[in-house]
């Protein structure tokens, strides 16, 4: 089932156009990404189908219902945490899940919820003294209070330290068992990579493209270097001629190999078939990172 789909969605803010062609739907139980530059989009994006910003254009549909016209239905099934937490620093952790707990009407039990996120012993204690880590486990608590079918996490890592960062990678795909549909934005490679099942890349306002990470990096189509030690009589045209690879240079006893994601599997059957042993062996292959900066010209934009 779709739980989010988002057609040529339009946003302009004083005339200027930042969001003008994002588009991408998220299915039930799916952990889906967005990725993208500084200012390409994306929180705005997410603010138009959670209801909090208006869109210009475009069709919006979140649990089948029309963010812009059913705004209440959909804020309380969407769970959203933003960018920057906008809580008063005195409030406390308590307070805080009363409040939120008060805004929707079949609310989770505020405590259990509080202690599975690491925060059971912290109840009492003021939102200005919670350290990154625990301020940002308190906004996705406040996002889940609601027993949301959905959740909307914008840069949900950000400013953690690593051990932290993976902790939250766990609890999200616990939450992800628990049956919600979760919707991440982040600038984090390494955690779209682990977390997301697909991803929408946006650059400059509208949707460049949509796959899992591995497809991402297939398509980006960047080459495979592929570097060994192969002594033997011609392994270098024999190398040359495969069918995927693009371009053989030699060092010294070494072959440095440009080609693609088959090329590996290719030089080896041959050399192998030919009684040539292949050693020191070393593949460079393209990343989500790389695959990225492909897709979105941030190194053009930055040359
Ligand atoms: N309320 C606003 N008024 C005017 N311009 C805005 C407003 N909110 C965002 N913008 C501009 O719209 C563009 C897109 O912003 P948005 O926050 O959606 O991008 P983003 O992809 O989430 O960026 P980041 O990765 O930096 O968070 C930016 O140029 C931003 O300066």
């Amino acid at each position: 089932m779709t739980v989010i789909d988002i057609r040529g969605l339009r946003k302009s803010y004083g005339g200027r156009a930042v969001v003008h062609d994002v588009e991408f739907s998220v299915e039930e139980g799916e952990i889906f990404g967005i990725l993208g530059p500084n200012g390409a989009g994306k929180s705005t994006s997410v603010e138009c189908l959670t209801g909090l910003r208006e869109r210009d254009g475009g069709a919006v549909k979140v649990l089948g219902l029309d963010p812009a016209r059913d705004r209440q239905a959909v804020r309380e099934r969407v769970g959203v945490q933003l960018q920057e937490s906008r809580l008063p620093d005195k409030i406390t952790v308590a307070e805080a899940m009363r409040l939120y707990s008060s805004f929707y009407p079949n609310p989770v039990d505020w405590r259990d919820l509080v202690d599975r996120l690491g925060l059971g012993d912290k109840v009492n204690s003021r939102f200005g003294k919670l350290s990154g880590g625990q301020k940002q486990r308190l906004s996705v608590a406040l996002a889940l209070v609601g027993r949301p079918k959905v959740a909307v996490l914008d840069e949900l890592t950000t400013g953690l330290d690593p051990q932290a960062r993976r902790d939250t990678w766990g609890l999200i795909e616990s939450i992800r068992d628990s049956g919600v549909t979760l919707l991440i934005v982040t600038h984090f490679m390494d955690e779209a990579e682990r977390l997301c099942d697909r991803l929408a890349v946006i650059d400059a306002g509208q949707t460049v493209a949509i796959d899992t990470a591995a497809g991402l990096v297939r398509r980006s189509g960047l080459p495979h270097r592929i570097r060994f030690r192969a002594v033997g009589e011609q392994v270098e045209d024999l190398v040359a001629q495969l069918p995927t690879v693009s371009g053989v240079e030699r060092r010294g006893e070494h072959l440095v190999v440009v080609g693609g994601e088959d090329s590996l599997t290719e030089i080896y059957e041959a050399l192998h078939l030919r009684g040539v042993r292949v050693t020191d062996l070393r593949v460079n292959q393209p990343g989500l990172d790389d695959a990225f900066v492909e897709l979105t010209g941030a190194d053009r934009a930055a040359a």
